[in-house]
């Protein structure tokens, strides 16, 4: 299946498309100290929807977060993927859709553009090649000129490096961000840079498209979803509220 195929199934009307992201009953523990970290868990992630994490520091949401994308092991249920389970020949292929991006981003050594160019030498990706032009525009929407691309990641600050991180991740069309606090630690004005090209990425194919986002700061939360989940000790919850925005939707 196409990446362009997969959107256009996102793209179907919500009445009748299967979620973008299905998690059935998923569960994640921790062995070592025999510790439930996500109870047994059902969610939904539609094309189209914005939605925004909140809850208490280590109650799960990264962890949550984590196992949608497949990044860590799931200890049980399983993931859907456009109505499909995920076979493990395919996580690569699911991973190069769904998106996570991280508080603190991780860069190799070089250029940003060597960090831009890099994705493109893995297997899964072989089917498309870097684009600088398309990487400098974003690099614009983000308030970063020419140059941008010359410059060394050692020199950069930590909005800066975010914005990388995200460009390296939006070149590649991503269907879903999984967003974990992605300006917890940015000064405004890199945290305006880094929502403004999240937004343009949602806006450019909004019914295709879904974001999950992690925020401890109660305006963001207003300004970047309209469904509104929690977390607490393990347990995903959906207040009243968004139930009946949701309802209205299908
Ligand atoms: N891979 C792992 N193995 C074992 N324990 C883990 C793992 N990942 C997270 N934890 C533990 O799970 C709990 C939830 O952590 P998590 O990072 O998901 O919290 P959070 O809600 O994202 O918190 P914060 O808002 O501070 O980022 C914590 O007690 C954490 O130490």
């Amino acid at each position: 299946m196409t990446h362009q195929n997969d959107s256009r199934r996102a793209g179907v009307d919500l009445k009748s498309s299967a979620p973008l992201i299905e998690a059935r009953r998923i569960t994640r523990r921790d062995v070592q100290r025999d510790q439930v970290l996500l109870q047994s868990t059902d969610f939904a992630l539609h094309a189209g929807q914005r939605i925004v994490l909140t809850g208490p520091s280590g109650s799960g949401k990264s962890v949550f977060l984590r196992a949608l994308a497949l990044l860590d092991p799931l200890d049980g249920g399983t993931l859907h993927w456009h109505g499909q389970p995920i076979a493990p020949a395919r996580i690569p292929h699911y991973r190069r859709h769904i998106a996570y991006v991280r508080q603190r981003p991780a860069l190799i050594d070089g250029t940003v553009e060597d960090n831009l160019r890099y994705p493109f030498s893995l297997a899964v990706y072989r089917d498309t090649a870097f684009d600088a032009a398309r990487a400098r525009a974003l690099f614009d929407a983000a308030g970063r000129g020419s140059g941008f691309l010359a410059r060394e990641t050692a020199e950069l600050s930590g909005g800066e490096a975010q914005i990388v991180a995200l460009v390296r991740v939006l070149q590649l069309d991503p269907e879903a961000l999984l967003l974990d606090e992605p300006t917890a630690s940015l000064d405004p004005e890199s945290a305006r840079a880094v929502e403004t090209l999240i937004a343009q990425w949602f806006e450019h194919d909004r019914t295709a498209r879904a974001t999950v986002w992690v925020s401890h700061d109660p305006v963001q939360a207003q300004r970047v979803g309209e469904r509104h989940i929690t977390m607490r000790a393990g347990v995903l919850d959906e207040p009243a509220a968004t139930h009946a925005a949701l309802g209205a939707l299908r």
